[in-house]
């Protein structure tokens, strides 16, 4: 019997130009992501993207075809050389929880645990039973909790032996929202509390804004872009992750000089350097809170759609160009659909891209 080992604290993992697939057909193509000591990455994008190669990759489960994975100077896979997923200090949870059934939920949290002295291993349940809000339910089963308990649990049993690294692959998706809404920003904070780095997959954009503060958003195996969830709402390199990460429209534009685009809302001014030559046609992302109500302002839209979201609501509105775009208005400004409100535009940051239209 060993004792309770102590913490091991990652201090970077990075995958280097991976290349990952099955039966010779790669499926994921040069991916390079990378996070240090304390931070929580996010493989976010559209199912079949290659997410959970991605993940099964960094676990052990899949070789590599190119490129390496390095944790804390040890390369773990490379194109010839796959460290096995038992050697690794990485722990796993998955969407199906996949608690034992039979075993209580003390011996669950236990189960990694065999090889240490019994006293440590009783004293390291029951400070992660009390970590993870469950003192008390120790000697129940699994099925007599609820499926965030059962998260819990199964994010117990994941840390117990200490790993440097938690894989996450859409722990949350099993459960409702409300419950997804509580649970992700605990699990994020007992993550940071236990300085346990870990890697979520999932295809939410909110649960990766939540939960992450590295995101890598991907599309048919690629890597696309790679920032923190502000710079990928706000500075999203490609339409796709545009639109994947959150709400918008695309409204065209001409550029007019500097940091000044023309459109149907008139000149919008904004502090991105855009790299297009005045006079070039633009389409311009316009998220919903950049779009605001406003009884005073000369610029009109027809609400064709609207959404009341308790504190604030969001109108679909046409412009007279015939372009709709969402509005955001505060939750006393309660218009009908067919009404016309006066608009204006509020934003920081001009992110365009060539337009389409050409
Ligand atoms: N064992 C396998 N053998 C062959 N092809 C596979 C295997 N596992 C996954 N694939 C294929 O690899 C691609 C990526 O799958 P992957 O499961 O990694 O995507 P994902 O982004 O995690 O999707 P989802 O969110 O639906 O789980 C898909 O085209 C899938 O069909």
């Amino acid at each position: 019997m060993t004792a309770m080992p102590p913490n091991k604290i990652l201090k970077e993992l990075s995958l280097n130009s991976i290349c990952v697939g099955y039966h010779d057909k790669a499926v994921v193509e040069d991916a390079s992501f990378r996070i240090v000591e304390g931070q929580i990455g996010c493989l976010l994008g559209p199912s079949g993207c290659g997410k959970s190669t991605l993940l099964r990759a960094i676990a052990g489960f899949e070789p590599l075809m190119a490129g390496t994975i390095v944790l804390d100077n040890e390369e773990l896979s490379s194109a010839d050389h796959v460290l096995s997923p038992e050697k690794r200090s990485i722990g796993m949870v998955f969407q199906d929880i996949a608690l034992f059934p039979h075993l209580t939920i003390r011996d669950n949290i236990a189960f990694g645990l065999k090889s240490w002295a019994k006293r440590d291993s009783q004293a390291r349940v029951d400070y992660l039973l009390d970590l993870v809000g469950l003192s008390g339910f120790g000697e129940r089963y699994p099925h007599s909790l609820s499926g965030g308990q059962q998260q819990r649990v199964a994010l117990a049993r994941a840390i117990a032996p200490k790993p440097k690294l938690l894989l996450m692959d859409e722990p949350f998706s099993g459960l409702d929202a409300k419950l997804r809404e509580e649970l992700v920003p605990d699990i994020r904070a007992i993550l940071m509390h236990e300085r346990v780095s870990a890697i979520l997959v999932t295809h939410d954009q909110s649960e990766a804004f939540a939960m992450a503060d590295q995101v890598a958003v991907m599309e048919s195996g690629k890597i696309l872009q790679v920032g923190t969830p502000y710079e990928i709402y706000h500075e999203p390199v490609s339409r796709f992750v545009a639109m994947f990460v959150g709400q918008g429209d695309f409204l065209p534009a001409v550029v007019c000089g500097d940091n000044c685009v023309h459109s149907d809302l008139g000149e919008i001014h904004g502090d991105l350097n855009h790299g297009f030559a005045a006079g070039e046609k633009v389409d311009l992302l316009v998220r919903p809170d950049d779009i605001l109500h406003d009884d005073e302002s000369q610029f009109k839209g027809l609400i064709v759609s609207k959404w009341f979201r308790g504190s604030y609501f969001l109108y679909r509105v046409k412009l007279s160009s015939g372009k709709v775009i969402y509005c955001f208005a505060s939750s006393h400004h309660n218009h009908s659909i067919g009404q016309e409100i006066g608009i204006r535009v509020e934003l920081d940051h001009l992110v365009m891209f060539a337009s389409n239209a050409r």
